[in-house]
């Protein structure tokens, strides 16, 4: 652009003779353009300097932030050696604890070998014990309140029931109920060893030319009571057996004899506390250890049930129903080799008075039964079932056992009773229900492969009780009067059958 004028000045020295008015307004106006040139170039720099300013604003600006950024990072840094401080701390400790781990398990391995050895030592004391043991029966009660110390719980059941097996899964107490006016009859002789009876009849001579000839007749039983032995008395002695139903052993407790021999007062008794029978001080028994077992982890649940079988049909004693109310059917089934009667009432216990009161109900609905029928109690059985389950979720143990503890019908023979009609039905069902249960106990003893538990109700009912994996109590009652002698033989004859069978060793049901 500033060639110009000198381009127009050559011109202007080439047309000097154009005239010097042409000249000087041709200068004006390249001042002019200069001029304007120079305003533009001020306002450049007037923007320039403005934009100069604005970047040292900012260039302050990011040195500030960055100064505090730095001041951030140092804090950091000093927060990060802290942590390493720390962390140095935490390495140490965790060294100080897994050396400590590993003195607490080589002292763990150490008390793991003492326990081994002294549960040897307990071994051969057990051996001793039992030795001893057979020579003084007094010692098993010392043993039964093992139970009241924590420690060697476990141990204490497998010993206990050890002494148990020892004794035999079946056993037979005879019981001589007193004479109304007190004392014993005549015929009857109990030894002084506590377990055997005589029955003795003389057979007077009709002729007169011969001497009056006397028979003995001698059973042994694992206990003979006399009239004077008391419910307590009874109870202690089996006591032990009630105990192995805690521990997951299947127990069976059932009344024999004739009508009036005293099965009712030794299975159930009366209300007064010293005359309470055989079924609440069971479960008397059962609820106090289960409460000290609970000390140890164990938790129980108790069902009850009551049933009565008569002329081979069962009954609910534990139904609350109107005479009019249709009662549903019962029926025993087996699932899983468990014994159940569907529409059965099952009453989940956890104190005697409960079962107190289901007694009372259950023979309520007897007597009501009896009004119409006439002594039907007597010619019934009755069955009362308690299904125990035992959990220790610390130790993964459940435990689970059924006790039946069983009021028999009368057992008089047919030919005394000279029944007719309903009476010789309900005869024939006793007798044949009875005798079902003498034929399954001979075969369990002779380990037949086959058990007619199903030919009769009595012993589907109690097939999860009786057998192999069960203990099993048999009381044979005794009338003295006289005119029972031959009742009386009967039912020794028949217990005496059940002595002799050994059935075998009865396992827990750990499940
Ligand atoms: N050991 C005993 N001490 C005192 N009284 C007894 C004894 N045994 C039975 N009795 C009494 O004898 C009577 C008959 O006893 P119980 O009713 O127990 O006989 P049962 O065998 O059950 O008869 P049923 O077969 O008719 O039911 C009752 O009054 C009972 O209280």
């Amino acid at each position: 652009v500033l060639s110009t004028p000198a381009k127009g000045g050559n011109r202007t020295q080439c047309a000097a003779s154009s005239g010097a008015k042409a000249g000087g307004s041709g200068a004006r106006q390249n001042l002019g353009v200069l001029r304007g040139l120079v305003r533009q170039k001020e306002r450049e720099i007037n923007d320039y300097q403005v934009k100069l300013k604005a970047v040292r604003e900012e260039n302050k600006i990011l040195k500030h932030s960055v100064a505090k950024m730095n001041a951030e990072l140092e804090t950091q840094r000093s927060q990060i050696s802290e942590y390493q401080k720390e962390l140095e701390g935490i390495k140490e400790k965790l060294d100080k604890v897994s050396s400590e781990c590993a003195v607490l398990e080589s002292k763990y391995k150490a008390m793991e070998a003492l326990r081994d050895s002294q549960e040897l030592e307990l071994q051969t004391l057990t051996t001793r014990f039992l030795v001893v043991f057979f020579f003084c029966p007094l010692q098993i009660k010392v043993f039964a309140q093992g139970d009241e110390l924590p420690a060697g719980e476990m141990e204490r059941r497998r010993l206990h029931n050890t002494i148990q097996e020892l004794k035999g899964n079946i056993r037979v107490f005879c019981r001589v109920r007193p004479l109304v006016a007190g004392g014993l009859s005549q015929h009857i002789q109990l030894s002084g060893s506590d377990n055997s009876i005589t029955l003795a009849k003389t057979d007077e001579s009709h002729t007169g030319k011969m001497t009056d000839v006397q028979k003995n007749y001698t059973f042994s039983f694992d206990r003979v009571f006399g009239p004077q032995a008391s419910q307590q008395e009874i109870f202690e002695e089996m006591s032990l057996l009630i105990q192995s139903a805690l521990d997951g052993y299947n127990v069976c407790c059932f009344a024999y004899g004739q009508t009036g021999s005293g099965k009712t007062y030794t299975m159930q008794g009366d209300e007064v506390e010293t005359r309470k029978g055989v079924i609440p001080r069971s479960v008397q028994q059962l609820f106090k250890a289960a409460d000290k077992l609970a000390a140890q982890g164990w938790e129980f649940t108790f069902t009850a049930s009551f049933i009565e079988v008569y002329n081979e049909t069962l009954r609910d004693l534990l139904l609350h129903t109107g005479k009019c109310a249709k009662k549903p059917d019962l029926e025993i089934k087996t699932t899983n080799n468990e014994v159940i009667i569907t529409n059965l009432t099952y009453k989940k216990v956890s104190a005697e008075d409960q079962v107190l009161g289901l007694m009372a109900l259950a023979s309520q609905n007897r007597s009501t039964a009896q009004t119409a029928q006439n002594d039907r109690s007597s010619r019934s059985h009755s069955v009362f079932q308690l299904a125990i389950e035992g959990v220790n979720v610390g130790r993964d143990v459940k435990y689970k056992s059924t006790l039946c503890l069983v009021d028999l019908a009368g057992s008089e023979r047919m030919v005394k009773s000279q029944s007719q009609g309903e009476r010789f039905k309900e005869m024939t069902a006793i007798n044949s229900s009875l005798s079902n249960l003498g034929i399954v106990i001979t075969a369990l003893a002779n380990k037949e492969s086959y058990i007619p538990y199903r030919n009769s109700k009595l012993t589907y009912l109690l097939q999860g009780c009786l057998g192999g994996n069960s203990k099993t109590l048999m009381f044979v009652n005794i009338a003295p009067e006289p005119h029972s002698f031959a009742e009386s033989l009967n039912s020794l004859r028949f217990a005496s059958k059940v002595n002799d069978c050994v059935i075998g060793t009865a396992s827990a049901n750990k499940i």
